[in-house]
């Protein structure tokens, strides 16, 4: 008995030192013995330590600024014991998108952290056939007719978000940014799900994700161990507060299924909502979605939906605090355009300049900033034939990229003009097709880009009407990544209604 469990020991020893140790070197030497250049490999830890240095010091996004500076556009990052090759190159980011997109899946670290909260078969975490399936099958919720029936929707909760706000904060510093996110899933919740959101309701929701993407962090920068999806399963290491999350969203959304099937819970649009569509689609064979898939899908655009369409209009919020001269260019386009009336879908392509303002924060803010995956099948890219072998991930950084000087003329100005429509509707131009890609492009591009934008729009708009606000003069707005790019310590903003 005695010399079996040494021996179960033993063996489960040598599994992690392969996973932890062998393997990640092994991958390492593969990429750097082609002359790709990166930091010396450190076995479990990988370049953890440095990267979680810069983040304590409030410099998280200059971590892969300072790397791109020494390395180049393509370079290795071990961070824990995945061995990363980052890739920061357009034409190479285009072949890994398109033509190779079919070697690659979504990191096992990402799969398992991401699908305790969100399950594991959505759209998000889905490959191959089965995300095939079920994005045809989800498409037609986001047609173009289908939004537009949701503008007065969103135009609706908005000005009674901001009506709250006027009698809660008025002349009082608070943290927008929170706020920003708790209108945002207010809105995707109403609009698509038909569900009645109280403040509570969002408070509470809103702790849970703060808490739960925290414990993300928490496990993810201090514990590599979990890379090993078994032992990301314990629950220990605050693995109770991401399954809070998940529980949570999961009642509601099997709450407002079976509210909706004995009619409780109406749609608000007249076209048919998202949850009508999950409950109808069918695919091919004319299968419907179950019951669980539809908890899955509905939880996943609930968060892919409000987490990212909050961080964008949190930065555009504070792009125009901190360039009066754009605000007033805003503000000057919305009155002469809507002459104080709130929009109609017809309405917003007359907003030329709040769409560009939009464009360009989405450049240097990209709320998805940083995408990771990791190749399945041995393969070779670009002219130089790197190889990538297998178990070794490829990150994107989107921020870099959108600041690159090879690819954008002052590269760190916030220009607006550079996104301005002609008069035939098209926008000018980019240097490359792939050095913007804010949605990501190829068959895992954002689904609900024009829900996103539409609902940006929207609220801009009528924060610009209504408000008049001011950015606290001393208060420091420090980006870091986070599932999305957020400002560290909020953006503490004052609020007028204007006159
Ligand atoms: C400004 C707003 C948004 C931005 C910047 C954004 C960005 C992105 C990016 C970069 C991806 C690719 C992620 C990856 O493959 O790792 C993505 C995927 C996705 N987004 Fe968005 N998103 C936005 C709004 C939305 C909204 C409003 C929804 C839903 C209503 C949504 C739902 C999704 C879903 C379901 C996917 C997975 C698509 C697939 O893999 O087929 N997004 N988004």
């Amino acid at each position: 008995m005695f010399f079996e469990f040494i021996c179960v020991i033993i063996l489960i020893l040598l599994i992690i030192y392969y996973k932890l140790i062998e393997k990640p070197r092994q991958i390492y030497n593969a990429v750097r013995l082609q002359g790709i250049p990166g930091d010396p490999f450190i076995p479990i830890f990988g370049q953890l330590k440095e990267h979680r240095r810069y983040y304590e010091s409030d410099k998280h996004m200059e971590f892969y600024m300072d790397l791109e500076k020494k390395h180049g556009s393509r370079f290795i990052l071990p961070i824990g014991p995945i061995v990363n090759l980052v890739i920061l190159d357009a034409d190479l980011i285009s072949e890994v998108l398109i033509k190779k997109y079919a070697f690659y899946k979504k990191p096992k670290l990402f799969r398992t952290q991401i699908g305790s909260v969100l399950g594991p078969v959505n759209l998000i975490l889905a490959e191959g056939d089965v995300h095939t399936r079920i994005r045809e099958m989800l498409n037609p919720a986001f047609h173009y007719i289908n939004l537009q029936s949701l503008t007065s929707l969103m135009c609706q909760e908005t000005v009674k978000v901001i009506e709250s706000w006027i009698n809660k904060y008025s002349n009082t510093y608070f943290d927008i940014q929170t706020e920003i996110h708790k209108l945002s899933l207010t809105i995707i919740c109403s609009s698509s799900f038909g569900m009645t959101v109280t403040h509570e309701l969002t408070n509470e929701l809103c702790q849970l994700l703060k808490d739960a993407f925290d414990a993300l962090y928490y496990r993810t920068n201090h514990f590599p161990i979990f890379q090993i999806p078994i032992l990301n399963k314990l629950p220990i290491l605050k693995k109770p507060v991401i399954d809070k999350l998940g529980h949570r969203f999961r009642s509601l959304a099997r709450q407002m299924i079976e509210q909706r099937r004995c009619h409780m819970n109406e749609n608000h649009s007249d076209q048919n909502d998202l949850l009508d569509l999950l409950l109808t689609a069918e695919d091919k064979e004319g299968k419907k979605f179950s019951d669980e898939e539809i908890e899955n899908e509905a939880i996943t655009f609930v968060l892919a939906g409000h987490e990212t369409t909050g961080g964008l209009l949190s930065w555009c919020l504070y792009i125009l605090l901190t360039n009066p001269e754009v605000f007033n260019d805003c503000r000057e386009e919305v009155d002469r355009v809507l002459n104080g009336q709130i929009p109609d879908y017809s309405d917003l392509q007359n907003l030329i300049i709040i769409d560009a303002v939009l464009h360009e924060t989405l450049r240097l803010y990209p709320p998805v900033s940083i995408i990771m995956r990791e190749c399945i099948r041995e393969h070779t890219i670009g002219e130089e034939e790197i190889r990538i072998p297998v178990g070794a991930g490829v990150v994107f950084n989107f921020y870099n990229l959108h600041r690159s000087d090879k690819y954008w003329k002052d590269p760190l100005k916030f220009d607006y003009q550079r996104w301005i429509r002609n008069s035939n509707g098209l926008k000018p131009k980019l240097a490359h097709r792939f050095c913007y890609l804010p949605f990501l492009a190829g068959v895992r591009n954002c689904i609900g880009q024009n829900f996103g934008l539409l609902e940006a729009k929207i609220v801009l708009i009528i924060m610009i009407q209504k408000l008049n606000i001011e950015i606290k003069p001393d208060h420091k707005v420090v980006p870091h990544h986070r599932i999305t790019l957020k400002a560290k310590y909020g953006i503490q903003a004052k609020i007028q209604p204007r006159v």
